[in-house]
């Protein structure tokens, strides 16, 4: 039963942002909630210069939002559930996660027959992930740093900074910058960062337990959480994060969550890759975890950790 007590939902004031806090905030009204938008900029949307791995600290898009959570001043946080810590502060939990979005990442070109196949091109990307997955399959590619909202990107592709680049398919798509799309890369081969798709909402710890229980009624998608809970136990017991080039992927099919996972050398030389089966999330997350540190997975990210730092 609706109170009259406003939800304050905290958000970053991309574009992209704003349209998840948007669609929160039409979720909560919907069932008669009042809504306000409070939106910040934080230090991993400042620092433009640098890539996320070399900022290194994790954290950069969500600490100042919880530091919000912690002081009361917003009752919800809405994050990319692909931005966040693999571990949160135990007294500000997640308590939803919206129906995710295809997953998978795109290309975009202003060259219609852009195809990554094909010959040598200079491609944008800021992740390590992606760029891993360049060179281990695309190794003829110039790869370029692409940092900034999806706008900002846009424009950098507009201007010639790059013939193509890649981004998640959901960004893209609630952006409307579709048709820029000329290629959908596969999951299986092209493996999405953990939590890609899907919009992640944080309590604060003052947040009455009884309202909690009613935005997650209204906000969570119970067969998305399952998949962002496997993925998330992974990423915890690798110790991973969005800056080191691990990837991690859970769909729910009749037999149970089905997980597939890795990790790449920065420059795709080693790839470790685990998949699992199961219907408990946790039980499943560790488990393929597991299979990739008896793989060598902790000795190839701390190296890889090491060769970020410098
Ligand atoms: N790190 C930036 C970020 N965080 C979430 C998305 C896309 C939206 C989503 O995955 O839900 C993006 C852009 C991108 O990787 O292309």
């Amino acid at each position: 039963m609706p109170t009259n007590k406003l939800i304050r939902i905290g958000t970053r004031n991309s574009a992209l942002a704003m349209w998840q806090a948007r669609h929160i905030a039409c979720l909560l009204e919907a069932a008669g909630y009042s809504v306000e938008i409070i939106d910040i900029v934080t230090i991993g949307d400042k620092i433009l210069d640098r890539s996320l791995s070399k900022i290194g600290a994790k954290g950069v898009f969500t600490e100042e939002l919880e530091t919000m959570l912690r002081n009361g001043e917003i009752d919800i946080a809405q994050h990319s559930a692909k931005d966040l810590p693999s571990t949160l502060a135990a007294d500000l939990p997640l308590i939803a996660f919206t129906k995710r979005e295809a997953a998978h990442d795109v290309v975009l070109s202003l060259n219609p027959d852009f195809r990554l196949a094909v010959a040598g091109a200079i491609v944008g990307t800021s992740s390590t992930r992606r760029r891993a997955m360049l060179a281990k399959e695309y190794s003829q590619h110039t790869l370029v740093e692409m940092r900034g909202n999806l706008q900002t990107r846009l424009e950098k592709l507009k201007s010639g900074a790059c013939d193509a680049m890649i981004l998640a398919y959901a960004g893209v798509h609630r952006m409307g910058m579709e048709s820029y799309i000329v290629e959908h890369l596969p999951i299986d081969t092209f493996t999405p960062a953990v939590g890609q798709g899907s919009v992640a909402i944080q309590s604060s710890s003052q947040l009455d337990p009884a309202l909690a229980i009613a935005i997650r009624q209204l906000c969570n998608d119970e067969p998305t959480e399952a998949c962002l809970l496997a993925e998330r136990h992974l990423l915890a017991q690798l110790d991973g994060g969005c800056s080191v080039p691990v990837f991690g992927h859970a769909k729910q099919h009749a037999d149970g969550l089905h997980l597939q996972a890795g990790v790449l050398g920065l420059q795709g030389e080693v790839e470790l890759k685990a998949t699992g089966i199961g219907t408990d999330p946790e039980t499943l997350g560790k488990a393929v975890a597991q299979d990739l540190i008896a793989q060598g997975a902790q000795t190839l990210l701390q190296d890889i950790r090491k060769q970020l730092a410098s």
